[in-house]
């Protein structure tokens, strides 16, 4: 019977049992799916990241059971990339360290022990720049765990393993974890830490390497395997029945048989079975794992979920701003009207262009701050007029703004700034999507998307009259809030970053890294006047600064209030008593149990201080 291709291979992938096909050089000729799970080809599609390289800023974190072995020969010395330098780690030491790459200034936090014991919590929790990052050594699983931001990055070992998370310092992204199948990639921590590149993961993982122009050899690493089967090839052999060999660092057992073609070996077939767990076990704790991961990380996976990298200069990780750029993504999916709120520099301009670029960006985005416009001018600006309309109107007439942005997006920054007998007109546009121009009887219709946005509180002004309430439920339609940067302070390292590189490019100058005391300055501060502060803070610094290095003389902050006011102990632990709470309740979705457990608090504890601090909850 002849198989087609595809459906012999539909049928290899869909059995429990891992099939490798190599002809007599060794030329790999089919893999199947459970080959490939085993010997760490496929990985996890849920969790994914692009090709690149670790870049200095990046947010390094490593957990190593014993410098030196599996993790690529690595040495004390080469963790001075992330400012781990320390006379006491030795070779074989066992290491969890978190570290900013190629960053000599900002203090790594990390520790290490001779001899870990079998079953011995060794491990860190810490909330460092923002991220809340937990890593440990699970010596009972035998598993090496990183958790950013609730979303765990784990791998198994058999002896020992070094596992590493990197985190972008320009998105906040997770840019880098490691996974089975990492000595194949040569993505082991030396070679990374040493500058090379590695691979994407995920959906697209491994789309750079076609299985079929390897040879056996580079995607399983396994001198023993490979000896036998040259032993099988050349007939010295005939099988070799379920024999134990440690693939890509992974207990499998293996039978090999050759392939003959009108007598003669044409190659051989490999079956192996994953050791490692029973593999229907690893199958459904894997389900019942995902299941949980799901339901804990409830609000990244199902809440705010969209394309990685769909937004260019919007930047920041916070679930906080996670929840914004998913209702600015959804809002950019249709063609609605939206309201953008929060206070002066949040961003609120930055997201419109977002909203407009992913929703038609090629058409026009016309952006009117409606501060700016002296009042006897709106009507003529924003809707134009014909020629002759009035005394000094040009002869031939003038395109208002909500023309020039026909067919695209007009933005009206300062909404509220809007006077009356102008909100009644706009009131019209939102409603019947035509408008009359100064001096025409002759309705022009428009195809035109609005986005608002204000730092007032526009039900407010409705309730003193000075705002229209029907308008406001005009244009009340999709309303995205921007909290203040003091609310969300998991961004600010990831903004800075952004800023200083942009300002490098816009002043041509060389990029400037920070201090450790500058960044925690910067880190320490209420932000009043939120990321255009922050800008406008950075730049000085920059301007100041002789040499590559940012230091807290640079930074100038402006809070007189903020710095004046010298806080009680008592105080400061309350502030930040009170963030911590607000900060786990959005990172655990409302989820009490898995805060109060999370804090290490009890719910009694939990109950009082929601109260004391009046946290809605
Ligand atoms: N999330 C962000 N990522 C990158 N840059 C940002 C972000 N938020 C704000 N900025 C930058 O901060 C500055 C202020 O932002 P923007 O003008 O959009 O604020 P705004 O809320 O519209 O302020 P206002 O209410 O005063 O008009 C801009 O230079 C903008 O590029």
């Amino acid at each position: 019977m002849i198989f087609e291709n595809h459906l012999f291979e539909q049928i290899i992938n869909n059995i429990d049992v891992g099939i490798i096909y190599i002809d007599k050089n060794h030329n790999i000729k089919q893999v199947n799916q459970y080959a490939q799970e085993a010997l760490g080809i496929i990985i996890d599609p849920h969790k994914s990241h692009l090709g690149g390289k670790i870049n200095p800023g990046d947010i390094v974190v490593i957990v190593d059971n014993h410098i030196g072995n599996d993790d690529g020969g690595l040495t004390p010395e080469d963790l001075k990339v992330i400012n781990i330098n320390d006379k006491d780690i030795k070779t074989n030491d066992t290491l969890i360290g978190i570290g900013i790459f190629k960053n000599a200034e900002i203090k790594p936090i990390y520790k290490h022990c001779r001899n870990l014991g079998a079953v011995c919590e060794f491990k860190i929790k810490t909330n460092h720049l923002g991220f809340h990052i937990e890593a440990y050594i699970d010596s009972i699983e035998k598993e090496n765990v990183i958790i950013v931001n609730g979303i765990k990055y784990s791998i198994k070992f058999f002896n020992s393993i070094g596992h590493i998370v990197v985190i972008d310092k320009i998105s906040g992204n997770i840019k880098f974890f490691q996974a089975k199948g990492y000595t194949v990639r040569k993505e082991n921590i030396r070679r990374l830490l040493q500058g090379n590149t590695f691979l994407p993961k995920g959906d697209k993982s491994f789309g750079s390497i076609n299985l079929h122009e390897k040879k056996l050899e580079e995607i399983v690493e396994c001198d023993a395997l490979i000896s036998d089967l040259d032993l099988i090839l050349q007939e010295k052999l005939s099988s070799i029945q379920n024999k134990f060999y440690e693939l890509n660092q992974r207990p499998a057992l293996c039978s090999i048989h050759t392939i003959k073609n009108n007598h003669e070996v044409a190659g051989a077939f490999i079956t192996l079975n994953d050791a490692s767990e029973p593999y229907k076990m690893l199958k459904n704790r894997n389900a019942i794992l995902s299941e949980l991961e799901k339901i804990q990380n409830n609000y990244i996976t199902q809440n705010y979920t969209f394309p990685p990298n769909s937004f260019q200069d919007f930047v920041g990780n916070s679930a906080k701003i996670n929840e914004v750029k998913y209702l600015a993504y959804k809002a950019s999916s249709f063609k609605l009207t939206v309201i953008i709120t929060g206070e002066s520099g949040t961003g609120k301009s930055q997201l419109a262009r977002e909203i407009h670029r992913l929703y038609k960006g090629d058409s026009p985005f016309i952006e009117v701050n409606c501060s700016s416009i002296p009042h006897n001018l709106f009507e003529s600006e924003l809707f134009g007029y014909v020629g002759g309309a009035f005394t000094g109107a040009l002869p031939s007439g003038k395109d208002g703004y909500f023309q020039m942005a026909n067919s695209g997006t007009i933005f009206l920054d300062e909404v509220g700034e809007i006077p009356n007998e102008i909100q009644v007109k706009l009131l019209h546009v939102l409603q019947n999507r035509k408008f009359y121009k100064i001096g025409s009887s002759k309705p022009t219709n428009i195809d035109v998307r609005i986005i608002a946005a204000t730092n007032m509180d526009l039900r407010k002004e409705v309730q003193n009259g000075s705002f229209r309430e029907d308008l406001y439920y005009r244009l009340n339609v999709f309303p995205i809030k921007i909290p203040p940067l003091r609310e969300r302070t998991s961004d600010i390292y990831i903004l800075i970053n952004n800023i200083l590189k942009n300002l490098s490019n816009f002043h041509n100058i060389s990029y400037k890294q920070l201090s450790g005391e500058a960044l925690n300055k910067l880190l320490n501060y209420s932000w009043p006047g939120n990321v255009r502060e922050l800008e406008n803070t950075l730049e000085r610094a920059m301007t100041l600064c002789e040499t590559n290095i940012l230091y807290p003389e640079h930074i100038y902050l402006e809070d007189i209030t903020s710095q004046n006011n010298i806080l009680t102990l008592k105080n400061m632990l309350d502030i930040a008593e009170k963030r911590a709470l607000e900060d786990a309740i959005i990172q655990y979705n409302h989820n009490k149990n898995l805060i109060i457990k999370n804090l290490n608090i009890s719910k009694s504890s939990f109950y009082e201080k929601i109260k004391r601090y009046n946290i809605k909850f």
